[in-house]
């Protein structure tokens, strides 16, 4: 199949462009990204998408870099192609500290930068099949996750590879078969750098087993890249019936502890991320494991001053509190309005309310408070220690302190948003009417 043939199908098999987008080509001046300019060039007609370029000079290798501008305007100009060049002194920018890495990260936001000044839709790299295979290969030899054994994707947000299927051997081919002039960058043969020792060295090795490497390569990350999906569509549908606020995530654990210990894992560590931008380490989810499988319940320190922690049956991850937030308030006038650390009680006698009582209560001395101890509730049968109705309920352990309590000065009851409401047999004249507003209501559910 002709190069060209190749790339149109990659382009339709990812999505990689629709009729009437503008692709901002990113051009080094190497082969792949002159391949990839000149393959778009012939393809901007079918594909009915216009075509312009882009090239970072990055300062480096002294007169290199000025030559390579040079040569990539030369040649966009040649193949009427309208070409933006942004230039930035990365020894100076970087103080010669991890030179690469800022190289990397000044040249991407200037291609970012440029796709939206010029209202592109598409960022196009020159990233090769060959490629991928030097970054499984290296990923695999430094240790990672999926996401890096099925190495970079054909397509991410606005970035991509329409040569991801073609191999470096078939862009040799082509730019020799059509006399396409390129650049070649000295530093590709220095073996002191990890990629290049892989590109040169390992590679040639690893063909005299198995001559087809990139395709073989190319056929496995098609597979992880699936059951990355997968794994991503699961954890999603699980984490749509869990309750996941700003800070706390928890889950019933009669959802939870069914699944595979890997989905579980991801579960987990997908919840971490939503609530701190940050990952677990394996130990820390092993640990979270572990913790499920044992019949106690407790908790475990996971980062960032965040818990793990388990009750009877529902699993939270949440930031540890640094202390305990007690208060207990007298409700000394009607109308008044009461400001709690978990919301705000409006007392009223006029108006509908969540709750209702009769105004003698007022005389016993009532509270909004927290939880102290020895508190109690009057039920139909007799009363109940609020703990033993507290335990009955499952309210998490890490909410019991923190609930708001109507109370009266003998420690009963009243009032629990949400959760209990004394009944009044007796009808009385005046009433007063209690209104909450605020959290801590997740017993609720
Ligand atoms: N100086 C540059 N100006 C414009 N585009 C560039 C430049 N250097 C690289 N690119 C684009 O990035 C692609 C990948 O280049 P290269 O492999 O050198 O970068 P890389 O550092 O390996 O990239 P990545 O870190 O994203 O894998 C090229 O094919 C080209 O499309």
């Amino acid at each position: 199949m002709k190069i060209e043939e190749k790339v149109l199908s990659t382009i339709k098999r990812f999505s990689l462009l629709k009729p009437n987008e503008t692709v901002l080509c990113a051009v080094s001046g190497g082969p792949d990204s002159i391949a990839l300019l000149h393959i778009l060039k012939a393809l901007s007609k079918r594909l009915k998408v216009n075509l312009h370029a882009a090239h970072f000079n990055h300062g480096l290798r002294d007169s290199e870099a000025d030559e390579d501008e040079n040569f990539v305007k030369s040649i966009c100009k040649e193949l009427f192609i309208p070409l933006i060049v942004g230039k930035e002194n990365i020894k100076k920018l970087s103080g010669g500290k991890n030179i690469e890495a800022v190289a990397r990260k000044e040249r991407y936001s200037f291609l970012q930068e440029t796709a939206k000044k010029i209202k592109a839709d598409k960022i196009a790299l020159g990233h090769t099949a060959s490629d991928l295979c030097e970054t499984v290969i290296f990923n695999m030899t430094k240790g990672s996750g999926i996401k890096g054994l099925r190495g970079f994707l054909p397509k991410r947000k606005n970035i991509i590879r329409p040569l991801f299927e073609v191999s470096r051997e078939e862009v040799e081919n082509y730019l020799k078969n059509h006399n396409i002039p390129f650049r070649i960058d000295s530093s590709n043969f220095n073996i002191k750098f990890s990629r290049n020792l892989i590109r040169l060295k390992v590679i040639p090795y690893l063909k005299k087993i198995n001559p087809s490497l990139e395709e073989t390569i190319l056929r496995e990350t098609q597979t992880l890249r699936e059951l990355e999906e997968f794994i991503t569509e699961t954890v999603n549908s699980i984490l749509k019936n869990c309750i996941l606020t700003q800070n706390t995530f928890s889950i019933q654990l009669e959802n939870l502890l069914p699944l595979h210990s890997f989905i579980k894992k991801a579960v987990i560590q997908e919840a971490f991320l939503k609530l701190t931008g940050e990952s677990l380490n394996t130990k820390k989810l092993s640990a979270v494991i572990n913790l499920l499988k044992s019949h106690k319940s407790g908790s475990i320190d996971l980062k960032n001053s965040f818990k793990a922690i388990k009750t009877q049956d529902v699993l939270i991850i949440k930031k540890e509190e640094k202390q305990q937030v007690h208060f207990k308030i007298p409700i000394v006038t009607i109308p008044s309005e009461i400001e709690t650390p978990s919301g705000t009680f409006k007392f009223e006698n006029t108006k509908d309310g969540d709750f209702v009582f009769p105004e003698d209560e007022l005389k016993k001395g009532l509270f909004i408070k927290t939880r102290e101890g020895g508190e109690w509730l009057s039920l139909p049968f007799g009363r109940k220690k609020l703990k033993k109705f507290l335990n009955e309920k499952k309210i998490p352990f890490h909410l019991r302190n923190r609930i708001p309590l109507l109370t009266t000065d003998e420690n009963e009851v009243i009032w629990i948003p949400g959760l209990y409401k004394k009944t009044y047999i007796k009808e009385s004249k005046r009433k007063v009417f209690v209104r909450y507003e605020g959290g801590i209501k997740d017993f609720d559910k």
